[in-house]
């Protein structure tokens, strides 16, 4: 099968569809993948190094409000279906996968023009703008919450598959995620990372929390920074942990996610929804701290279904300091019983089936054409 994937700017909407990839290579080895993205976007990095071939277009996102930038932003859209075009004709996919981020626009829009089959991938509860744009034209639509669904009431083929990221995590071996920290196997580890961009916010409170591990024998910290807030991040840390510095471990993005992942003992962070759906498939307790910028709030709304399951516990931004950070850690890592029934509710959300659930989808639409 030949395959175009787009998505991007942010993890959550790039790592989903390279857990499509890696299904559709799986279950029809000989596959041709084409990921088109932009050179900007974190994807330009990523995609190169698993492998697949990367294209770009120049495309940039929507303001909510009135704007002259916006003019710009429809002639680059319309310049990126130009672009799209040539490249789709020049590929010639049996389907174009989009999962969200404004790169998908000119991608999935082009496709459908030229007749060729497009799935959209919803990984939120709430839609993006550019999935709620792309759904007038697209063949199907997969969404990560039953929820989501009344979002693309006029969409043919809706279906609820959760969101592939599940899949993707589940392959992961722990043992190479501790090795890879330099950690003895089974230490037990607060993971703590403000999405796949760093969270200022996060990292203050973490900058303050983290010497009061003292309190905590034995438990250590790795504390993902995001690139841009790495230097400062790691100044600013190293100046209190005295004798605990041995036990937090700084770094600005982490390559092997999954593996790491499966060797955590608590999630603190963000709630981006693709994070969301792995630590729920590995069943990993955690802390969440929705991002307040994010559009309609919606990391709140994923943020709620966890902590409404008991699988997590919730501080708004505005009421985080590192006190209270440290406080709900100390609770959660202080106490095995505690622990092990929220990572009970935790597994009890996830979909590890996911991305088989999305390659049925793709079989599906592309075979109608
Ligand atoms: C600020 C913003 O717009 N955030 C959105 C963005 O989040 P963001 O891009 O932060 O995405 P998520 O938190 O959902 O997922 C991050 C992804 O990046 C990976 N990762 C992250 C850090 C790292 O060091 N290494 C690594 O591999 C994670 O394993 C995960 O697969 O997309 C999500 C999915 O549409 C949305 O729910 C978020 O609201």
């Amino acid at each position: 099968m030949r395959v175009v994937l787009t998505g991007g700017g942010t993890g959550g909407h790039i790592y989903p569809a390279l857990a499509i990839g890696r299904e559709i290579a799986d279950k029809q080895p000989g596959s041709s993948l084409l990921y088109i993205g932009t050179t900007r976007g974190l994807e330009s990095r990523i995609v190169p190094e698993q492998g697949i071939a990367f294209e770009d277009i120049t495309i940039t996102g929507f303001r909510r409000s009135l704007s002259w930038e916006n003019v710009r932003t429809v002639m680059r859209f319309v310049q990126g279906v130009r672009r799209s075009k040539q490249l789709l004709k020049s590929f010639k996919p049996d389907i174009v996968v989009g999962t969200g981020g404004y790169v998908c626009g000119p991608v999935v829009y082009a496709a459908s023009r030229l007749g060729i089959p497009t799935l959209i991938h919803e990984q939120n509860v709430l839609p993006g703008l550019t999935n709620k744009f792309l759904s007038r034209y697209v063949d199907g639509v997969a969404v990560s919450f039953p929820e989501s669904a009344a979002h693309f009431a006029k969409c043919p083929n809706v279906v609820y598959a959760g969101n592939p990221c599940a899949t993707r995590v589940l392959q992961a071996n722990r043992n190479s995620g501790y090795e890879s920290l330099g950690l003895k196997l089974g230490t037990p580890f607060v993971l703590a990372v403000g999405g796949s961009g760093g969270a200022k916010a996060l990292n203050e409170a973490l900058v303050q929390a983290a010497p009061l591990l003292r309190k905590l024998p034995g438990v250590h910290l790795v504390f993902v920074t995001g690139e841009r807030f790495y230097k400062d991040t790691e100044a600013a840390i190293s100046k209190d942990l005295l004798d605990v510095a041995s036990r937090v471990k700084v770094v600005p993005y982490i390559r092997n996610m999954p593996e790491v992942l499966a060797a955590a003992s608590l999630y603190v962070g963000r709630a981006g929804a693709s994070f969301l759906a792995e630590i729920t498939s590995l069943g990993i307790p955690s802390i969440l701290i929705p991002s307040p910028n994010v559009t309609n709030n919606h990391q709140e709304a994923n943020a709620r279904s966890l902590v409404n399951a008991g699988a997590a516990k919730m501080i708004l931004e505005r009421e985080l300091t590192g006190d209270l950070l440290f406080a709900r850690i100390g609770e959660i890592m202080g106490d095995e019983t505690r622990r092990a029934e929220m990572s009970k509710a935790s597994r009890g959300l996830g979909m590890p089936q996911s991305a088989s659930l999305v390659y049925e989808q793709i079989v599906r639409l592309q075979q109608k054409r």
